[in-house]
């Protein structure tokens, strides 16, 4: 019998199994990832969403701490076809609900089909498919979750590898994974880690090399202040931003950004230079994209799949975004000279 209920938009109720209990709702997207669950469950850019595994079997090499992309799990409820113990116990620990034994192929084409939804969740000794409906009718939609920011963003500044002697970084967190940090500070910068509605004073006080825009969940209108900060140093530092960062960079400078139908959630999302006409496979995971890129930023590099642009820069202004994952984690490491890229525009500034 089924103890666990995903209601999915247009009241469609699909039974599951529990694995952890609770209930929950948020916009239920998929990631084609078929490994790097751990990454992918604790990366803030899935704050309030519904994470649902198109590979079948989440789970079969533990959960390690290690490979964690922050310090908790962000999504609101995971779904797969067959969970482990390992992940089930620890998204009970969490308090994340999780259900598994559906047919997730079902989900996935439905999402496909009918674009991105709002889903209800209810697991556990206590589920009902009316609590489901009911999580269902109170979910909202990602772009009125006008104060995410908060959620994942740090209170304080925080300083990473204070003694380095690379360049200054002023990164401002709107829900910045941990491997953005890293991979900044293996190259020996130094990263100053700001709340995401840092101002100009709070930025200048570190008189950065680069100002860098993280990722992070939901509608890139919804992250004011850091586009006020975009519009604000143009010109003055060099500019960097990664997935959430690019849609926030090409606001700010006269471009606009839409929700895509489904979005790009997986490990081997195909990416061309314009320039060069190389592609690399990239680690993805957005529901919205640069639907104008503005007077100011040229497209350089675009998916294969949908032409939809991964890449935008000015030379003069000193710009680089991508809107894809240069860090991986999970996924290929084929972008990290992203990280040369952008901290050998911050030395020459
Ligand atoms: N990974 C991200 O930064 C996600 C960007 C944005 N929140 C989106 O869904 O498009």
């Amino acid at each position: 019998m089924a103890d666990a209920y995903v209601a999915l938009e247009g009241e469609r109720v699909v039974e599951a199994r529990s694995r952890a209990p609770g209930q929950a709702r948020g916009e239920v997207v998929f990631t084609t990832a078929y490994t790097g669950y751990e990454e992918s469950l604790t990366d803030p850019s899935y704050e309030e969403q519904i994470l649902t595994f198109s590979y079948p079997l989440i789970g079969n090499y533990g959960v390690r701490e290690e490979r964690f992309e922050s310090d908790r799990v962000h999504p609101r409820a995971a779904v797969a076809r067959e969970l482990t113990d390992d992940v089930a116990e620890w998204l009970e620990s969490e308090d994340v609900p999780a259900v598994d034994h559906l047919d997730t192929r079902d989900v996935v084409t439905e999402i496909r089909d009918e674009g991105a939804m709002k889903c209800g969740i209810s697991a556990g000794p206590d589920a009902s498919e009316e609590e489901a409906l009911e999580q269902l009718r109170q979910c909202k939609h990602m772009s009125d979750h006008t104060t995410i920011g908060e959620q994942v963003s740090v209170d304080e500044v925080e300083v990473h590898n204070e003694d380095g002697d690379g360049a200054t970084v002023a990164l401002v967190d709107c829900g910045a994974k941990g491997s953005i940090i890293s991979s900044l500070v293996e190259r020996d910068a130094v990263v100053h880690v700001f709340p995401h509605d840092a101002t100009r004073d709070d930025v200048e006080s570190v008189d950065p090399d680069l100002l860098f825009i993280s990722n992070g969940p939901g509608d890139p209108v919804n992250f004011g202040a850091a586009g006020e900060l975009v519009e604000q140093k143009v010109g003055e530092v060099p500019l960097a931003g990664i997935c959430l960062g690019q849609q926030v960079v090409a606001n700010a400078l006269g471009g606009e950004t839409e929700k895509m139908e489904f979005g790009h959630r997986g490990v081997n999302q195909p990416v061309r230079d314009l320039r060069s006409g190389r592609v690399v496979m990239t680690t993805q995971n957005h529901g919205y994209t640069v639907a104008d890129p503005g007077e100011k930023l040229d497209v350089t590099q675009v998916n294969v799949n949908d032409d939809t642009p991964e890449g935008l820069e000015n030379g003069d202004l000193d710009i680089i975004t991508r809107q894809y994952h240069p860090e991986a984690n999970p996924g290929p490491n084929d972008s990290l000279d992203f990280f040369d890229d952008v901290l050998a525009m911050a030395s020459k500034s």
